[in-house]
């Protein structure tokens, strides 16, 4: 019998059942619940990495505005979050994961989040800030991919929070971003995390 093919969090339409789950946690001073489901990267609580950047990185306060990226949403936490605490930001959620986007979509009722697929923000858009627990998973090279695709929609005073597992290699990713041109901070190591800070080399963000 030929093997199954291995699924993934990033598959596009999970197969795996779509089995109800709900994540509950608190950041800054907001409790969340939010709905969650088999087939979709860490449905059964808020992932650690997760839970690390968004208790670690600078949260926009509630008078920042413009467009943010939240870079593979999944269900929604850091969209959520973002637009909790900034409700005057537009939040980009993007994902492959159709299950994760219908559930980001549930999760951002109320809230000024646009859910959908990569292909689906507009050209023109120049986020004030990207925030990403990047899809580690998906290898190297597709991982530079992603990055190249969306850090230069940064504004040019834009900002970019990563998180990443030290032993999934975040020391690595952050020399081949500052190999791409650029500035890259070493912003808080947690748990077995790194959140990174990544900006535009000229910003004023990247000066010591
Ligand atoms: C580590 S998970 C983080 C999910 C969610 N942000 C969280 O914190 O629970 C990475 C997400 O990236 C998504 N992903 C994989 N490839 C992608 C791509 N090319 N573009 C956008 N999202 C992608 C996966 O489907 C997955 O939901």
């Amino acid at each position: 019998m030929a093997p199954m093919a291995a699924e993934h969090y990033f598959t596009a339409e999970p197969t795996a059942p779509a089995r109800a789950g709900e994540v509950r946690f608190s950041v800054a001073g907001h409790d969340f619940q939010l709905a969650a489901a088999g087939g979709v990267f860490s449905a059964d609580r808020l992932d650690p990495g997760t839970g690390v950047l968004l208790r670690k990185a600078e949260l926009p306060d509630g008078e920042a505005d413009g467009a943010f990226l939240d870079l593979g949403c999944g269900y929604g936490p850091i969209a959520v979050v973002l637009a909790t605490v900034a409700p005057r930001a537009t939040i980009y959620a993007v994902d492959v994961n159709e299950r994760a986007l219908a559930l980001a979509r549930q999760n951002a009722r109320g809230l000024n989040v646009i859910t959908g697929t990569p292909d689906s923000v507009p050209e023109g858009v120049r986020f004030a800030e990207i925030w990403s627990n990047p899809p580690i998973r998906v290898g190297k090279s597709d991982l530079h991919e992603l990055l190249s695709r969306w850090l230069p929609r940064l504004a040019p005073d834009g900002v970019a929070w990563l998180v990443v597992g030290r032993h999934l290699g975040a020391d690595s990713l952050a020399e081949w971003l500052v190999a791409q041109g650029w500035a890259v901070a070493r912003h808080a190591s947690q748990k077995g995390f790194r959140v990174l800070r990544v900006t535009p080399v000229d910003n004023e963000l990247s000066r010591p």
